[in-house]
């Protein structure tokens, strides 16, 4: 049997600081273990030199372990999964965020977990075991709480975390739910998890400790509530 391989999609706007040590910690779990795997740097055109960065990672690296994927312009991150999964090629597919809000050292025990029981997804979650979110202020907790509460009443998929952006997927199964998937910003996540649950697709969870970015700030804004609970309200209309 090939060597089993994983493809990390990391979407990134404006990540010029946090690339290179992510990278690196990404790198470094991954010798450690013993396991092949590639980098997709899904880059929308960030105005701070993110891709000048990526460039000096591919010649580290290799530009067949650190793939740089570019898109004109900020697109929005349910589409930059889409586009980098065109070009994975691993056995399974990481998504995480690039500013150390997911460490790298969960990957690990959720590459374990995976492998108990053939999982065809495990997702990180904030919300059960000995997760939890580390830095943010009270709003933007609540909203999050907010955000996962309403979406849990409304549709049950029985998953703690269902806007947590930290998991690890069969690559197949990653193309069929998101195929299924329509929406674009951050609500996309909630409806992975709802629409792979209503497939079928098992589940597991690795709780993680959410701990906000260093450097440079969140995109998520007022639209993007807006759009999450616009996105909880169709999918509950048409399960
Ligand atoms: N390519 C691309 N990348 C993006 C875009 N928007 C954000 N990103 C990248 O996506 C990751 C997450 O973006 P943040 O702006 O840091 O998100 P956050 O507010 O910390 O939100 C986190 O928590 C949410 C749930 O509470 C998650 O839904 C979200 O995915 C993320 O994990 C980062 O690596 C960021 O650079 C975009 O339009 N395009
Ligand atoms: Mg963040």
């Amino acid at each position: 049997m090939a060597k089993e391989k994983y493809s990390i999609l990391l979407p990134t706007y404006n990540e010029r600081r946090n690339l290179p040590i992510i990278t690196w910690l990404i790198a470094k779990t991954f010798a450690e273990h013993n396991l092949d795997w590639e980098l997709i740097i899904v880059d929308d055109g960030s105005p701070d030199g993110t891709q000048e960065v990526a460039k000096q990672l591919q010649s580290v690296y290799s530009p067949k372990r650190v793939l740089l994927k570019a898109r004109a312009g900020k697109l929005g991150l349910g589409t930059a999964y889409v586009h980098g999964l065109q070009f994975a090629t691993g056995t399974y597919v990481i998504i995480m965020d690039a500013d150390f809000s997911h460490h790298p050292k969960f990957i690990w025990e959720m590459i374990q977990l995976q492998k108990t029981k053939d999982y065809d997804i495990v997702t990180g979650t904030r919300y059960a075991g000995n997760g939890g979110v580390y830095g943010w202020d009270l709003k933007r907790k609540f909203v999050s709480r907010g955000a996962n509460l309403f979406a849990d009443t409304l549709l049950r998929p029985g998953v703690s975390d269902l806007t947590g952006s930290f998991r690890l997927y069969k690559r197949q199964v990653l193309e069929k739910v998101i195929k299924s998937t329509e929406s674009k910003g951050y609500t996309f996540q909630m409806e992975m998890m709802v629409r792979a649950k209503a497939m079928g697709f098992t589940v597991a969870e690795v709780p993680i400790s959410f701990v906000d970015r260093v450097y440079g700030e969140s995109k998520l804004g007022g639209d993007e509530i807006v759009e999450y609970a616009k996105g909880v309200l169709s999918l509950w209309m048409k399960v």
